[in-house]
């Protein structure tokens, strides 16, 4: 930690204290203060919805009932990014879906400021999202205390978070050893546009997650050449309103030969929308006519923000969705974060005597074909058990 984070730890000062929790409570700005409790309250109330029955049973046929049982993942790892800015967004957008679905130990691990304070506003949003143990540790070796566990942090079930390449490289590593959660890298978007977009929307909103870092990025897709060089006369200026290290992340993104950004011009809004499907973006932002009416054909990406009056900020912070999201790709096979990172499936299965008459047979004829004697024998002439 010292290398990376220039501060000096111990074992002993490792976890934050209750104390440490109340005094971010007193001195955070009560208006920011107010801004993590509303936001908090979208977000329960989104991903409450998001909860299934706990418990289920269908009949498959007659005396052959099969369901399936929903419980919380026992330990969660939460990593929230703190190399590059503050991230107490991040925190309850994490722990709001674990612990509605009653994962019942939430640990946070999550950089500390050279002094070794963690910022107050993500401690803030811990203590009301019901986090229970929270470390001052970033980076790899965060992920790795979690994994394999230390003296101080007892290891975890699942690690889930988003970070810089080492943390994601570090989480590759142990894919295999624990479940290591979606992957969510480097922020990217995409903004879809047709000739109706509104140019100084579309440069704002091309900058939110241009600002991110030097390795993310954020494209303009559209098959409206005047909205290409209505947006391209604006950015430079936007960009050099920006305060550093923003200005440096936006340049190196838009400007540099090293950056991933940019504006993507097509020959049609169809030619448009498989781009966006095949790149599959972290967000995607829709600014088109009708945003409902291409929606049945955008499949891939990690949220989709319709209109001009849903910019991404409102799904990083406060609309309820979650802002933890698959990158790199990943949202061809990955979903956004909810309760169901945190919760597991288990099937149940419950056949009657006269259900267990209707499937031996099958079962036996299937066992047998595969090779399996041992299993063609558990159901040939099993004696009538009482259910
Ligand atoms: N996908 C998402 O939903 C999402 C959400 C928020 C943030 N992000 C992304 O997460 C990333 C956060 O990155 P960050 O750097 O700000 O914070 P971070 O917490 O991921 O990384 C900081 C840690 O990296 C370690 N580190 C720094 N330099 C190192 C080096 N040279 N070698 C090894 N370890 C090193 C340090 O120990 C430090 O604690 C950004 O790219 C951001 O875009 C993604
Ligand atoms: N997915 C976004 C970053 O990739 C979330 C975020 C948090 N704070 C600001 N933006
Ligand atoms: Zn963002």
């Amino acid at each position: 930690m010292e290398r990376f984070d220039h501060v000096k730890l111990s074992p002993a000062n490792l976890r934050v204290s209750r104390a440490e929790i109340d005094r971010a409570h007193d001195l955070l700005d009560k208006d920011v203060h107010r801004a993590i409790e509303h936001a908090i309250q979208n977000v329960r109330t989104f991903h409450e919805r998001q909860m299934p029955h706990e418990q289920w049973f269908t009949q498959v046929s007659p005396g052959v009932m099969a369901g399936e049982k929903i419980t919380p993942i026992s330990s969660v790892g939460l990593y929230v990014p703190r190399g590059k800015g503050a991230f107490p967004s991040v925190m309850y957008m994490l722990a709001t879906p674990a612990s509605i679905a009653g994962v019942p130990r939430i640990v946070v691990c999550t950089p500390p400021a050279p002094t070794g304070e963690v910022d107050p506003a993500s401690l803030v949003a811990a203590d009301l999202c019901g986090v229970h143990e929270i470390y001052r540790i970033g980076g790899a070796q965060a992920i790795a205390a979690l994994a394999y566990g230390t003296e101080t942090i007892k290891k975890v079930r699942k690690v889930t978070g988003p970070g810089n390449p080492y943390v994601s490289a570090a989480k590759r590593l142990l894919y295999g050893t624990l479940d290591v959660g979606l992957p969510a890298g480097p922020s990217e978007s995409i903004l879809l546009a047709d000739d109706t977009a509104d140019p100084e929307l579309v440069a704002r909103d091309l900058l939110v997650e241009a600002e991110h870092g030097p390795d993310s990025s954020s494209l303009l897709v559209t098959n409206s050449r005047a909205l290409i060089e209505a947006v391209q006369q604006l950015l430079p200026t936007k960009i050099a309103a920006l305060p550093e290290p923003r200005l440096t992340f936006c340049r190196t993104g838009f400007e540099s030969d090293k950056g991933t950004g940019g504006l993507v011009l097509t020959a049609t809004l169809q030619e448009a929308i498989d781009f966006t499907n095949e790149y599959a973006p972290e967000h995607l932002e829709v600014h088109v006519h009708d945003p409902f009416a291409i929606l049945p054909q955008l499949n891939n990406a990690g949220e989709i923000l319709l209109g001009s009056h849903t910019p991404t900020p409102l799904g990083n912070y406060s609309l309820g969705t979650n802002a933890i999201l698959p990158t790199g790709g990943f949202a061809h096979t990955f979903s956004c974060t909810s309760v169901y990172d945190f919760l597991k499936r288990t099937g149940l299965g419950y056949v009657t005597p006269e259900g267990y008459a209707s499937l031996s047979e099958t079962t036996r004829r299937l066992a047998e074909f595969e090779g399996f004697p041992s299993h063609a024998r558990a159901v040939t002439d099993r004696p009538q058990a009482q259910s």
